[in-house]
């Protein structure tokens, strides 16, 4: 795969939304900054409000000022700017996107569609692309979670796109896999020969994944209550990182060589049904408590809120994967708002040793236990037993740890935002890192099987003071089995 630069026409349509001014446009600057941006990669901006090239320069300037934390670079600012074109255009009026036809040039740049708008509208903007006559092979589209709400919307949505474009030509946007430490989890895999022959169920007893959040829903009522966490964050985030874990060695770094082995996890996975949805998953919903110290309402009383609302903000789930690798290893999911803490990690928990020749020191041996922080202090480290050093008194053992902190071991380096990698990748025409089709929609079919299961039971979800760890029944789903969460 080239990783040389190339010149797009970079469009957004709902360039004055949200995730544009807070993501997109600060991410476009970065990499600017970095020299990543073509000397010829112009930024289109498409939105239904009448904007001068002025009016729309200044807008995003704001949007600079704003979400650019550090450091902003008045030049390189001013070079973004300079790349601007603004296109107004009514995104559900076909016509209007010859406009869109007349400032695009796929001579001499690739034309990269982001979709920063409601999935509803992407009919119409494939539409309108495709009546303006600007759909060439070279042609890319990249689309914003939530595909859907279930396997049948997110087919439906699919079905819409795919009527304009093929599935190479498609981007579906996953921000978990834009973080350095999700992509480090294949290198931390497959560039160490520890790791490799020790990831299976031989020497693993089970994994862990934690996605925790201090935030709550931040205003976004109508969003979230038609989801909850389980579509917000498990279908996608939880997932991909569960098949980054799990997945057999790809032959090689292809898009599809990585996103065929992700799929034959997401094709393992045991449903769980009506049958095992009260032992395998717990869903829990935040009462009012205290965040760092602050007091922070309920989840039913959050603004705009519906008092009789029984959709989970949190949720935990035991999840089986029936593969040969996997037999009898579970993995242990949980995420939820308003929790202890903002913390993301993988843990994994080795095999005992089956015999202790250390038991005058130490009666039980622990687990080893590889912990993989994903975010933040992002880092890896692995506990063990060592000896104490001293003489006269017998072998004295101790669990110690070896702690990479990436920030120190990787001093000076910036970290980029997700955003600006998976931008970069799709102006360079690299898939890896996205969601294909079948990806997507297998995730939402075991998904929808859960949903189903919770359905059908009376049972609402289990009530947890903000700031906590969640309902204590989650506990319970790893005390069953005789493992507990790291904490
Ligand atoms: N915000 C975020 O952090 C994230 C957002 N997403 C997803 O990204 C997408 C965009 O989200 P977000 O930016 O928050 O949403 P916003 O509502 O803030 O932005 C959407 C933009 O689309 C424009 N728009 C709507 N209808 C039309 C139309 N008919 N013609 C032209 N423009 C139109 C709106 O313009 P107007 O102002 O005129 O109404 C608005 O500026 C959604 O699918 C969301 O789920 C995903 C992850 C994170
Ligand atoms: O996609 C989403 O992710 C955020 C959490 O992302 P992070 O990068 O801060 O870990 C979550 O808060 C939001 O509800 C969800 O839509």
């Amino acid at each position: 795969m080239s990783m040389e630069k190339k010149a797009c026409d970079f469009t957004i349509f709902g360039v004055l939304g949200d995730l544009s001014r807070r993501k997109l446009i600060p991410s476009l600057y970065q990499l600017d900054k970095a020299g990543l941006l073509d000397e010829n990669t112009r930024i289109i901006g498409v939105a239904r409000h009448e904007l001068s090239q002025e009016d729309f320069a200044a807008k995003m300037q704001n949007s600079l000022e704003t979400f650019v934390k550090k450091g902003l670079d008045p030049k390189v600012m001013k070079r973004l700017l300079g790349r601007l074109h603004y296109v107004l255009i009514n995104l559900d009026v076909p016509e209007e996107y010859k406009q869109l036809e007349e400032v695009i040039d796929q001579e001499k740049r690739v034309l990269v569609n982001y979709f920063s708008v409601a999935p509803s509208l992407f009919d119409d903007i494939c539409k309108g692309l495709d009546h303006a006559g600007i759909v060439t092979p070279e042609t890319r589209v990249v689309l914003e979670k939530p595909i859907g709400r279930d396997l049948a919307s997110s087919q439906e949505i699919n079905d819409t796109v795919a009527k304009v474009f093929t599935e190479n030509q498609v981007y579906r946007i996953d921000h978990y896999l834009g973080k350095e430490t999700v992509m480090n989890l294949l290198a931390l895999r497959f560039a160490n020969s520890i790791f490799t022959t020790n990831w299976d169920h031989n020497t693993i007893d089970h994994v862990q994944i934690t996605v925790a959040e201090e935030v709550g829903i931040e205003g976004r009522w109508g969003y979230f209550d038609e989801s909850g966490q389980t579509r917000d964050m498990v279908q996608n985030h939880l997932m991909q990182i569960l098949t980054l874990v799990a997945m057999e060695p790809p032959v090689n770094m292809d898009g599809d060589s990585i996103r065929n082995e992700k799929l034959k996890v997401l094709k393992a996975l045991r449903p769980i049904t009506a049958d095992t949805v009260e032992e395998k998953t717990v869903r829990g919903q935040y009462s009012a408590g205290f965040i760092k110290g602050q007091a922070v309402p309920g989840y039913l009383e959050e603004q705009g809120g519906n008092p009789n609302s029984t959709t989970e903000s949190f949720v935990a789930l035991r999840v089986d994967i029936d593969n040969w690798r996997w037999a009898d290893v579970p993995f242990y999911l949980r995420t939820g708002k308003r929790l202890t803490t903002k913390r993301s990690e993988v843990v994994i928990y080795f095999k005992r040793l089956p015999h202790n020749i250390f038991k005058d020191s130490y009666k039980k041996l622990p687990r080893n236990k590889l912990v993989i922080r994903l975010q933040p202090d992002e880092g890896v480290e692995i506990e063990m037993m060592n000896k104490v050093p001293g003489i006269g008194k017998g072998i004295k053992l101790q669990k110690t740890v070896l702690d990479l902190s990436f920030s120190d071991a990787f001093s000076g380096e910036r970290v980029a935002d997700a955003y600006e990698r998976l931008i970069l990748e799709t102006m360079i025409g690299n898939q890896s890192l996205f969601i294909r089709r079948d990806e997507v929609e297998r995730s939402w079919q075991w998904i929808d099987t859960i949903q189903n299961a919770w359905a059908q039971s009376s049972e609402p979800p289990k009530r947890y003071p903000a700031g906590t760890w969640g309902p204590v029944a989650s506990v319970a789903l790893l005390a069953r089995d005789g493992r507990e969460w790291e904490e």
